[in-house]
């Protein structure tokens, strides 16, 4: 091992040295420490070889004089570090260099400390290839991420170009740049959803999560916890290492609170609390976190006429109807109706794994003569129902409910129902009974209680029916 011994040999200087050469020497990096006048008081033995010297030969000399082309004299003399400069040795290397001027308590400079960060150029070139190949594995996997954190739709995929869709849509496009409260208000299964998605993506939040929360699904006792999360034990029956909620959930990104017409009145004090002061506490706990998510609302509900019934406040209506969206009803755009089904059937048939991608024109009139009570939402379970039936790639009439084709008169007249599908009165009767049931319980989401007053039977007549049918509800 070779020890200092320069000018200013005091005994600590060369056992401190001695010290940095055992550090640096294992080290395959070149590294070097030169004192104020620009000697070498530390070259570990990769810098050594690097150079093409023996170490003991180099060690006490200006640096000058091994590599005339050194900037540490200027380095030391400006105090000003030099990081990943290109550096010509004069043995002919090129490397990429770094050179620190290390200061005394005084602000003098001590040392200079130098090391060589790649040893030629073709290695950085690697790196940055190898980079670049990251960066673009990277941009891969953030998109993969974004799909499975749940924002999957955009305006794109919003099928419908009537006037009134393209009104909404740009209004909700304006909506996105923004960071206030949205609410999207209409009917069931008109695409509030997929508007809030949309809103998400062409947000600057995008790249953050997209967190749903359906507000009317989730029971009252539970959906605290869901919201705001709990410490370790807060309650019997929590989970042992506690539980983080929606809001924490959606840091960076976006919340996304559907059906807040139905949050009881209680949550919803909580829920204005969290809007006005942007912090939420988790049950148990007793500190604050801050909320760093964009809120979207939605709902089906005229919460003006539910602040009248005093089942919505009225203060966190107005909080959260920063930006009003309001999405139509199908029965008012009756134009996008041959678009939305061409699109469905090729949705579903995908899904269905039944390729199904034609429509009679008697049977799109039904469609467009129908007045869509439960939305895109019904269009889609009548589209899924007559791909099942179809023995061929088109949808014709008879593929279609009779409540729907009811709508269209002169179909029933001209258009007679293939002989395959002759059948009794009872028998028509029923299956129009059986599909309306099914079709009312899946556009009310199989909430029963909605489901029988929508039909105009009472519950238990719903039950019975159910249980005839053997429907799955
Ligand atoms: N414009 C559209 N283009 C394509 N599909 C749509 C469109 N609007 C709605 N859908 C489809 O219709 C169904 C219902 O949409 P969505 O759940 O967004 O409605 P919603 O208004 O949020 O309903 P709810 O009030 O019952 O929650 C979904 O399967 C969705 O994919």
């Amino acid at each position: 091992m070779n020890t200092y011994s320069g000018k200013k040999d005091d005994i600590q200087d060369n056992m401190f040295m001695n010290r940095l050469h055992q550090i640096f020497d294992p080290i395959e990096v070149p590294f070097i420490i030169v004192n104020r006048d620009t000697e070498i008081v530390m070259i570990n033995e990769a810098f050594a070889e690097y150079l093409g010297h023996p170490r003991s030969e180099i060690i006490g000399r200006p640096v000058a004089e091994i590599d005339p082309n050194t900037r540490f004299p200027f380095v030391i003399k400006t105090k000003r570090a030099e990081i990943n400069y290109k550096h010509k040795f004069s043995n002919g290397h090129t490397a990429i260099v770094h050179r620190i001027p290390v200061l005394d308590d005084n602000g003098d400079v001590a040392y200079g400390f130098g090391m060589v960060v790649f040893d030629d150029i073709k290695q950085l070139k690697e790196v940055l290839e190898k980079n670049k190949l990251l960066e673009g594995k990277l941009s891969i996997y953030q998109e993969e991420l974004k799909h499975i954190r749940g924002a999957k739709y955009n305006w794109k995929t919003i099928v419908g170009n009537s006037i009134l869709m393209q009104e909404v849509k740009k209004m909700a496009s304006r909506s996105a740049k923004t960071d206030s409260n949205v609410l999207i208000i209409g009917e069931s299964g008109t695409g509030k959803e997929l508007f809030a998605h949309a809103i998400h993506n062409e947000s600057k939040r995008a790249e953050g999560p997209f967190v749903k929360i359906n507000c009317a699904a989730i029971p009252k006792d539970l959906l605290e916890s869901e919201l705001f999360g709990y410490e370790e034990g807060a309650f019997t029956g929590a989970k042992k290492q506690g539980k983080i909620g929606k809001f924490e959930l959606a840091a960076g990104g976006t919340i996304f609170l559907d059906e807040i017409g139905d949050m009881p009145l209680e949550m919803q004090v909580k829920i204005l609390r969290v809007l006005q002061e942007k912090e939420i506490e988790r049950i148990g706990g007793n500190r604050t976190i801050p909320v760093d998510c964009r809120i979207i609302a939605a709902t089906n509900h005229d919460l003006k006429e539910r602040i009248k019934e005093q089942a919505f406040r009225e203060d966190l209506y107005y909080r959260l109807n920063v930006i009003n969206i309001e999405v139509p009803p199908l029965r008012n755009r009756k134009e996008d109706i041959e678009v939305l089904t061409l699109k469905l059937m090729e949705k579903l048939s995908g899904s269905l794994g039944k390729y199904v991608n034609n429509i009679t024109v008697d049977a799109l009139e039904s469609l467009k003569a129908y007045n869509w009570p439960g939305n895109i939402r019904e269009l889609e379970n009548v589209i899924e129902r007559a791909i099942n039936l179809t023995d061929q790639e088109t949808i014709e009439l008879q593929h279609l409910p009779m409540h729907v084709i009811a709508h269209h008169k002169e179909a029933d007249l001209s258009q007679p129902v293939s002989p395959t599908h002759l059948q009794s009165l009872r028998e028509a009767v029923e299956e129009i009974e059986k599909s309306t049931i099914l079709n009312c319980l899946k556009v009310m989401n199989y909430n029963k209680l909605k489901a029988a007053k929508v039909l105009g039977i009472s519950r238990t007549s719903l039950y019975e029916k159910i249980e005839k049918y053997k429907i799955e509800a």
